[in-house]
């Protein structure tokens, strides 16, 4: 027989009277994406800039040769020209970058579907910082945590820096929770599933029937894939495997190019432009590596991509959207999950 205990608190567990509040422990998922500025402004931009240039997985340069580069010029001229572009796709009416808004409603709608779980979400760069959200995971007691970095293609620049990022926070940690990081969905059968479908039914509903799906990636300096980051490998398996899905061709590209270097190639600004003349003026574009909408979606290939394939002769062109927070992303973003945090569930 267990004897009442006089050290038993009123929740029932086995505390001192004198000891700290431990709360009931919990799984918690956090999905973690690029991240935005605060604002619309040259000063927001600037901060947002500073911090995710500073990277040194973003930007492969030794310190002491890219900070005056940075500090002396990027800095000084990029930001009032960037946050135009801001400006011109900022939900107003919300108060925030699409980014920030999707991926806030995605961790909403992914917290309905895993009640079991606290699910929240943060930025790698700016608002909401990922120490700030795990720092409350952390009070509400979560001993274990999914991190979801929300790039279905690995690369050092955004995958590995979240896990950096999450390791400075654990470092600083007496009672670390338990930890797992998403692996990287680029051919996931229900991903490649949910974009064959998406962009089955996104080209079906279009008024004119393109001559290709061109699928555009964010792009990476062409030396990290000599490196041996798998990004390109992941990019081109995604695209290979949604084409085999879809009836008609499809191209890979990639897009936000960024310095003088050499970046992965071919560039999707070049190839809008040099299309027409190849007899191709009817194109709908597509951007599977982006879970959700953004300023490189929306204002980069949208706005600036049609400007470019029209204005090179072209007669026709549609962008379709990312996955956002539509039930089809939903699905996918609950099956990613439940898919790591095998094991875990099941032993609470
Ligand atoms: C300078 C180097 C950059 C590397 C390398 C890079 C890799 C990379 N980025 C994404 C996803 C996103 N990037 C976004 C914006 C953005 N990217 C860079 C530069 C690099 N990206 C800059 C300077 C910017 C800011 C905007 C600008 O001033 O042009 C975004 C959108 C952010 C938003 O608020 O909407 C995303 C998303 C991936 C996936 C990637 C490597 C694979
Ligand atoms: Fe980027
Ligand atoms: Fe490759």
């Amino acid at each position: 027989m267990i004897l009442p205990n006089p050290n038993m608190n009123t929740d029932g567990r086995h505390r001192p009277t004198d000891h700290p509040p431990v709360p009931a422990p919990r799984i918690g998922v956090l999905i973690v994406n690029l991240g935005s500025p605060d604002a619309p402004e040259a000063g927001a931009v600037r901060r947002y800039l500073a911090e995710f240039l500073s990277d040194p997985r973003v930007i492969e340069i030794p310190r002491l040769a890219w900070q005056p580069i940075l500090r002396g010029i990027i800095l000084r001229t990029r930001p009032a020209k960037s946050a135009k572009l801001y400006a011109s796709i900022w939900d107003r009416q919300r108060g925030g970058s699409p980014l920030t808004l999707h991926t806030r409603d995605q961790a909403a709608a992914l917290a309905e579907a895993l009640p079991d779980c606290r699910v929240d979400f943060a930025m790698r760069y700016g608002n909401p910082s990922i120490t700030s959200r795990l720092n409350e995971m952390k009070a509400a007691g979560c001993e274990r945590i999914l991190i979801v970095p929300m790039y279905p293609q690995y690369s050092a620049a955004t995958s590995a820096t979240v896990a950096d990022r999450v390791a400075d926070w654990m470092r600083g940690q007496r009672w670390q929770p338990a930890l797992r990081t998403a692996a990287p969905w680029y051919d996931d059968p229900a991903y490649i599933e949910a974009l064959a479908e998406d962009y089955r039914a996104g080209l079906a509903a279009l008024d004119f029937r393109p001559d290709e799906l061109i699928l555009t990636f964010h792009g990476m300096p062409r030396r990290t894939l000599e490196l041996g980051d798998p990004y390109h490998c992941h990019c081109q398996k995604t695209a290979r495997l949604v084409g085999e899905r879809l009836d008609l061709p499809v191209r890979i590209v990639f897009q936000s190019r960024f310095g003088r270097a050499e970046w992965l190639q071919p560039y999707l600004d070049k190839t809008l432009e040099a299309l027409p003349a190849e007899g191709v003026k009817r194109v709908a574009v597509a951007a599977p590596g982006f879970p959700a909408d953004c300023l490189e979606t929306l204002e980069e290939i949208a706005i600036q991509g049609r400007e470019q394939f029209e204005g090179a002769g072209g007669t026709h062109f549609a962008y379709l959207p990312c996955l956002n927070a539509r039930p089809a992303g939903i699905r996918l973003l609950t099956h990613l999950v439940e898919r790591d945090l095998a094991g875990w569930r099941e032993s609470r």
